[in-house]
């Protein structure tokens, strides 16, 4: 593509090697949660929320579990000033929850911003300045020392006038568009601000950094987060913290292999909502957590509500393909994936195996509130005999015999790929019925009784050609004694070669499902039968497969 000589590296690898974050495989416990949502994602919005909105948004956070939560950025508008008023005012605040604030370092800003927060019981006041080169030289037009300057009394106003506040305030920086930044330099920055805040362990800061623009790879962002890591002072007094971005689509993987690189915090949004690309998403963060086994701190279990919240304030959409989240992510149209998801939900339902190993679905549906019927296994031409019998047990309490499940399979998949779509449950019974029970027939037989007589024999009426006849046979059984009588009556020849039946209970009434199974010139051909009597119900599964394999003339 033409135009690619234009870039080059924005990046800045540290000055030493950091590598030591590769020989760690997992995150061993969830990081402090912070949500911006209602800053980073709200400042990205066409539509920004209005005040309802937002409260309703950040109660929907509090509800999930979030402790951090980052509700705006006072100093811009009235309605981001009157919230955090709304939200103090009205209590919303619970104990164990800390609000967080956003402000540049300008004397003006700041002030606002306290003016804001006041009476807040926990509150982290964050403030932040670009140190990235771009911005230093085309922005701000000033040095190193400057801009590190701006940092520095930035950060002295906001210890100075916290002193005069009752409220709980703690402080967080960022180097804003770190990922631009000379590694030492961003260290050079955020340790100068801890010099000011002399953070302790009851008071500790917290030093963000954000991939503002995400320019690397992700094992460069972690390399970038161990030499903080091991270099920031104050260390054990810091809570150190990312802010990855996504504009190489990466932001997860910034986030988790940051953590590995020793970060103890992450400042991200639902479902990935911010500037351009979106800030790192939490839910997929989380739920990565929890399909490893390590408990996230955060309740997604009510995914489709924090859904539908988010889409209607935000007027953002979910994708069909969001992890976690899509309406498709844990559907399987493909044939060899639904025969392998249903072989193992079936083992899993064994309950031999305490851990979920389900193939091709990473985590249990149920959890996020998803159910297998409507969500797991949906038919269409790509499916095959494992789905589309899946779907009729489920819906139905239809289970195929093993033989008849490949026929019926293909017989689905060509129905789906003439008509170009997706074929419902409802739809699937109504092929299953109309090919192999509501068959058109040339005879039927209204009356049957049975003795015992050297085996069974059984007297039966057949109505053909608006006669009725009454024909005795003898057979091993009672089905093939009047397998055995239709054969006389007719002349004709085939083998009774299958037979299998099941209980059907659905509703208030117990009904029998019948497969039969006749081999005529070396094909199977089946029918099927269905009546509370299950002799009834084989009876008319013979007599479906007679008439389908055209052996008696209409
Ligand atoms: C990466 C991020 O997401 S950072 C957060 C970004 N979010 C937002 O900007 C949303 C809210 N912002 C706003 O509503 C407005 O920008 C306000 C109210 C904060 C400030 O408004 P204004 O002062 O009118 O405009 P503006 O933001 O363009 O100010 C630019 C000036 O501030 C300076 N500035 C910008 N950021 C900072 C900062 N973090 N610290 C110190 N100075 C800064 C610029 O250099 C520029 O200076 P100049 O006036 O000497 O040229
Ligand atoms: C304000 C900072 C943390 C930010 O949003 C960013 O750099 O992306
Ligand atoms: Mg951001």
């Amino acid at each position: 593509m033409q135009g690619f000589e234009k870039y080059k590296k924005m990046y800045f690898m540290p000055p030493v090697d950091c590598y030591d974050w590769v020989k760690k495989d997992a995150i061993e416990k969830a990081p402090i949660w912070c949500s911006v949502d209602l800053r980073d994602g709200n400042q990205a919005l066409i539509e920004p929320m209005n005040l309802e909105e937002k409260v309703k948004f950040y109660q929907m956070l509090v509800d999930i579990g979030f402790k951090h939560i980052e509700v705006g950025f006072p100093a811009a508008s009235e309605t981001e000033y009157q919230f955090l008023r709304t939200i103090i005012e009205r209590n919303m605040i619970p104990e164990d929850v800390t609000v967080q604030v956003l402000t540049q370092a300008r004397e003006h800003i700041i002030k606002r911003t306290f003016e804001a927060i006041d009476g807040a019981p926990n509150v982290i006041v964050h403030v932040y300045n670009s140190t990235s080169v771009a911005q230093r030289e085309q922005v701000f037009k000033k040095s190193k020392e400057e801009i590190k300057q701006i940092a520095v009394d930035g950060a002295k106003l906001v210890y100075d006038l916290a002193k005069n506040e009752k409220g709980n305030i703690s402080f967080e920086y960022s180097p804003e568009s770190f990922t631009g930044t000379e590694m030492d330099y961003a260290l050079e920055v955020c340790n100068a601000v801890l010099d000011v805040w002399q953070p302790t362990k009851d008071r500790k800061a917290i030093i963000n950094l954000p991939s503002t623009v995400e320019h690397s790879m992700p094992h460069v962002f972690a390399c970038q987060v161990e030499y903080f890591n091991k270099n920031l002072k104050y260390r054990d007094n810091v809570l150190l913290s990312l802010h990855p971005h996504n504009d190489r689509g990466c932001g997860i993987s910034d986030a988790e292999l940051g953590l590995l690189a020793g970060a103890d915090r992450i400042e991200g949004t639902l479902f990935g909502n911010g500037e351009r690309t979106g800030n790192v998403d939490i839910v997929t963060l989380g739920m990565n957590m929890y399909s490893l086994g390590v408990d996230p701190q955060l309740d997604f279990h009510n995914m489709k509500e924090i859904r539908s919240t988010y889409e209607e304030l935000t007027n953002m959409e979910v994708p069909m393909r969001q992890p976690y989240a899509g309406d498709l992510v844990f559907t399987a149209f493909s044939g060899s994936h639904q025969d392998a998801i249903s072989k193992g939900m079936a083992c899993h339902s064994t309950g031999n195996d305490p851990y979920w190993t389900v193939p091709y679905l990473p985590i249990d549906p149920k959890d996020l509130g998803r159910t297998y019927d409507s969500d797991v296994i949906r038919i269409n031409s790509q499916s095959g005999k494992g789905g589309v019998s899946y779907v009729l047990k489920h819906a139905y309490g239809i289970s195929l015999p093993d033989k008849m499940k490949e026929e019926f399979g293909y017989r689905v998949k060509d129905v789906s790929d003439k008509e170009h779509s997706e074929l419902e449950a409802e739809r699937i019974y109504d092929i299953f019925k109309s090919t192999y029970r509501d068959v058109d027939c040339v005879f039927c037989i209204p009356e049957c009784h049975f003795k015992q007589n050297d085996g069974i024999e059984a007297s039966v009426s057949i109505s053909y050609k608006n006669e009725t006849k009454a024909v005795t046979a003898k057979g091993n059984g009672r089905l093939d004694a009047v397998s055995n009588a239709l054969k006389q009556n007719f002349n004709i020849t085939y083998e009774l070669s299958e037979y299998a039946e099941h209980a059907l209970s659905r509703g208030s009434s117990s009904k029998a499902m019948a497969y039969v199974g006749i081999t005529v010139n070396d094909k199977l051909i089946w029918g099927v039968g269905m009546d509370e009597d299950i002799i009834k119900a084989s009876i008319n599964a013979l007599t479906a497969a007679i008439n389908r394999a055209d052996l008696i003339q209409a």
